[in-house]
């Protein structure tokens, strides 16, 4: 399945609806339509403990690693990132406002042969 793993600064929480931004992320994924909608997990980990260039306490990062199945072509893996980053960057704009956040973005493929699913939810949605 597309797993979608976003990690953050704990100093964003204040700044940042996180289940929002979860949102986002999976509407974009199928808006792209290389994802099928029971495939796509996405989730967000809080990083407590964290240390971001010069150490200012405002300094944020959110970092994104989406995993998928080989089968897409590089053109469309590179458009699906392209998506991803620039809804992600547009609803952070306020903090890239400030001279204090990185956002990153990283799409690696599945071994097929090394991983294993079963999924109860495609049967669900493929008959809708
Ligand atoms: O192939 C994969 O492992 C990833 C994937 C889809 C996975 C599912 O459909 C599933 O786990 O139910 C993908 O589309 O990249």
């Amino acid at each position: 399945m597309p797993h979608m793993a976003i990690e953050y600064s704990a100093n964003l929480d204040a700044a940042v609806d996180m289940d929002g931004l979860c949102a986002l992320v999976a509407d974009t994924m199928l808006e792209t339509g290389l994802f099928e909608i029971g495939a796509i997990r996405v989730r967000a980990f809080r990083a407590q403990s964290y240390a971001i260039a010069d150490r200012l306490p405002q300094n944020g990062f959110i970092d994104m690693n989406l995993r998928i199945g080989k089968g897409r072509s590089a053109e469309e893996k590179k458009s699906a990132g392209e998506a991803i980053f620039a809804a992600v960057s547009a609803r952070l704009a306020e903090l890239f406002a400030t001279p204090h956040f990185a956002l990153s973005l990283e799409i690696r493929e599945i071994d097929a042969e090394l991983s294993w699913k079963k999924n109860a939810i495609h049967p669900r949605l493929r008959g809708k």
